[in-house]
């Protein structure tokens, strides 16, 4: 089956050699030069001009985005559609807001533009090797791209989960649960590297990797980290957040659901990104005037 892919960038371009090795005949839309000389050069067709992009899929067109969410997708698929025709399908491989993706499933469908919201998982190791797939939109566009899906799951997880927005709602909420995961594996290293015994942390998550509990691809990348770098000397504790996980909050408190580690793990995201660190200055403040105790000075940037 033909696959047309727009957005190479850290998951797009792994994507379309994914794709390439499992069978699939992959078109892609590029303006990188130097990209598409590589594409070529690995047997992957590719178009600077979107029109030469669109003009080499057959029809009905299967175009999948990889590009960040919000205004790019919008902006992509304002491009595309004078160049689509009936029956065409977008899907959006991006972390795309749900709700973004059941208007644009509206107004696609308004026009017999198809479109599947397709939550991918597994980052670039999983982009190029299979990837887990939460897909949401209407069965019959599901079934015919089926082997699409199945194809760049390479045997990881791709269903489709529910109508319209399903598959980015789910990717949301998984977004939250990694967070969670992740900050609890953080914190558990960080206190056995303050405490009292001598402990290799490469070699704790070295064995926790081989059949524990916690064992799975997030221990398996700390792992990887600390078998480089013992002590990440080299980077910065500081960590963004790309928005996911701040609408899996959002939506708790929408719908009145307890989720205080994820809160919490995207709260300490945001306290690593404070340089400020105003309340833990309140706070030191208040001991001094309550109590006494000394603060110790800022030091400036
Ligand atoms: N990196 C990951 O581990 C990962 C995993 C799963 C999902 N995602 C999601 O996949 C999407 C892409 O992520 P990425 O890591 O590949 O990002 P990236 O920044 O590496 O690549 C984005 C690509 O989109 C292109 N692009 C940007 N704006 C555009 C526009 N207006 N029109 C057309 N193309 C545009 C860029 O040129 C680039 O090639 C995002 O929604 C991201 O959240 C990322
Ligand atoms: O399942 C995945 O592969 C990840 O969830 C991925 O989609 C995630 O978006 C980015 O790797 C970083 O996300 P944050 O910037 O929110 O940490």
């Amino acid at each position: 089956m033909e696959l047309g892919i727009i957005g190479m960038g850290k998951m797009g371009l792994p994507l379309a050699l994914n794709g390439r090795d499992k069978g699939l005949d992959i078109v892609v839309h590029t303006t990188g030069v130097e990209k598409l000389a590589m594409l070529e050069r690995e047997g992957v067709r590719g178009f600077a001009r979107l029109e030469e992009f669109t003009a080499a899929l057959r029809r009905p067109r299967a175009i999948w985005l990889m590009v960040p969410a919000g205004k790019a997708v919008d902006d992509t698929i304002a491009r595309l559609l004078p160049l689509l025709e009936g029956g065409d399908c977008i899907i959006d491989g991006g972390n795309s807001h749900y709700r973004d993706s059941q208007r644009r499933h509206q107004e696609l469908g308004d026009r017999d533009i198809h479109f599947l919201d397709v939550g991918t998982s597994g980052g670039t190791g999983g982009a190029r090797n299979g990837a887990c797939l939460m897909i949401g939109g209407d069965a019959a566009v599901y079934a015919a791209l089926e082997p699409v899906f199945v194809a760049l799951s390479g045997g990881m997880g791709c269903a489709l989960l529910g109508p319209s927005g399903a598959g980015h709602y789910v990717k949301m909420i998984h977004n939250g649960i990694e967070y969670g995961m992740m900050q609890a594996i953080g914190e558990g290293l960080e206190i056995l590297r303050h405490g009292p015994l001598p402990l290799e942390l490469d070699r704790v998550t070295a064995v926790w990797q081989r059949g524990s509990i916690v064992s799975g691809l997030l221990l398996d990348v700390t792992a990887a980290a600390l078998a480089r770098e013992p002590g990440l000397e080299s980077i910065q504790g500081i960590v963004a957040a790309s928005g996911e996980a701040n609408w899996t909050v959002e939506e708790a408190v929408r719908i009145g659901v307890s989720a205080p580690v994820i809160a919490t793990a995207l709260f300490s995201r945001f306290k690593s990104q404070d340089k400020l660190r105003y309340a833990e200055k309140t706070v030191a403040a208040m001991r001094r005037e309550f109590g006494g105790h000394s603060v110790v000075a800022d030091q400036g940037e």
